[in-house]
């Protein structure tokens, strides 16, 4: 056995998967082959319900069955409804979408079945009623009316509709649509990993999908696009922002939104994605300071610490401007991934070997109980 440890399993490989990969050096993210912000250019999340379930691309008259197939199993059970409707005021998103996702795995016939066929069924169930659980919890809480599905929309489209209640225009359609592609997949984060480790047990792709809920409710994870909002409006200005970074820099705080353990020092290619969607949001929201702004949060970055924005930190105002409550900014992150979280469950089941590491023990040795069993007396003698 190695003793080698890595804290944070930090360069460890550990899985083997065919579903996508960090090249860092030519920053591409590869999937199924393909490059993710070409994907996100040219072709839609339905697309990449295909390619990362099937293994490739559909073709039309495929795409047009999995749509069809996701809008045949739009809603929710009366019962996760009356679930939603039930947790309190104050209750975190994360921990509603956590909630929902649990108790709907129990009216999911299939929970149990892992074959490959099963799951995917089960992660299109999925796909269709995520997005659901994120609007109609939000909605419940904050006592707002009720949108129900709207089959006549986009997936994305309709996604968007059920939160904000508006239809929204083709182009903020196109970019939360492209922004649910650069949110889909990304090779092995920590709620990735988690699934792995959950689904390596032969334990279901509900609860597998639970666990990485829970993990990427964290700021260092998923947490950071609502994070990064508050910062953004607390600063309200580019030059209030100037003086909240450092601020934050001199106290040896993070700032959110930027780094990232696999990138590094190089640039995120989706935060470069999601900076163009947001340039053009500016415009036709008639917000350019909300662009200027993030663009001096950058530069401050980079002449201060080296450090470049990942996908959170441009996601977030761009949601922002779609509308999207800052509470769903993580909840939508995780819709998204759903898809990606799925297909390694998938993998993982497949091919499953269980996740059992050692540790590098640093405790105690040759202790030695004080004898409270035998009698009084011998207790006594301890003591
Ligand atoms: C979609 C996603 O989930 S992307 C990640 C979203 N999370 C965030 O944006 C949270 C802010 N970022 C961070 O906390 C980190 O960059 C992480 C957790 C994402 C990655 O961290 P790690 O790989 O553990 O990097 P590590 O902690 O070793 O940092 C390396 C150095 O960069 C600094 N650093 C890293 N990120 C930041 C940051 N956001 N703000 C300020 N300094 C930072 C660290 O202080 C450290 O500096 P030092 O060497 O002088 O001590
Ligand atoms: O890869 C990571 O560690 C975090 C991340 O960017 C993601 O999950 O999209």
């Amino acid at each position: 056995m190695s003793d080698h440890y890595l804290p944070g399993l930090e360069h460890v490989i550990a899985n083997e998967t065919s579903i996508s990969y960090l090249d860092v050096e030519k920053e591409e993210i590869v999937i199924r082959g393909y490059d993710l912000i070409e994907l996100a250019r040219h072709v839609t999340y339905l697309d990449c319900v295909g390619l990362l379930l099937e293994g490739a691309l559909p073709s039309g008259q495929r795409l047009l069955e999995i749509e069809s197939q996701i809008q045949s199993v739009y809603g929710l059970p009366s019962n996760v409804r009356a679930i939603l409707h039930l947790m309190p005021d104050q209750a975190d998103m994360m921990d509603v979408l956590r909630t929902g996702i649990s108790a709907l795995a129990s009216f999911d016939e299939e929970l149990d079945d892992r074959s490959p066929d099963a799951n995917k069924r089960k992660a299109i169930r999925l796909l269709a009623k995520v997005p659901q659980i994120v609007a109609y919890g939000y909605r419940a809480i904050t006592k707002q009316p009720l949108v129900e599905p709207d089959p006549a929309l986009s997936y994305s489209a309709n996604f968007l509709y059920m939160i904000t209640g508006v239809i929204p225009t083709p182009i903020e359609e196109a970019i939360f649509d492209q922004s649910l592609i650069v949110y889909s997949e990304h090779e092995l984060p920590n709620s990735s990993f988690t699934a792995r480790v959950i689904a390596s047990t032969q334990s279901d792709l509900y609860g597998a999908l639970v666990g990485a809920v829970a993990s990427l409710k964290g700021t260092l994870h998923g947490g950071a696009n609502e994070a990064v909002m508050h910062m953004l409006l607390e600063a309200g200005s580019e030059d209030d922002l100037e003086v909240l970074i450092r601020s934050k820099l001199a106290r040896k705080e993070r700032i959110m939104g930027f780094g990232h353990r696999v990138y590094m020092r190089k640039p995120d290619p989706r935060a470069l994605l999601m900076k163009e969607a947001l340039a053009q949001l500016a415009v036709t929201c008639n917000q350019p300071e909300l662009y200027d702004m993030c663009v001096r949060g950058e530069e401050i970055m980079r002449t201060e610490k080296g450090l470049h924005p990942n996908l959170d930190y441009y996601a977030a105002p761009v949601y922002y401007l779609l509308g999207i409550p800052i509470e769903l900014f993580t909840p939508v992150f995780l819709a998204s991934r759903t898809l990606g979280i799925s297909a390694h469950v998938m993998e993982q089941h497949a091919n499953n070997r269980l996740f059992r590491p050692r540790v590098r023990y640093t405790g105690a040795r040759d202790l030695h109980p004080p004898l409270r069993r035998n009698s009084s007396e011998s207790e006594d003698e301890n003591e």
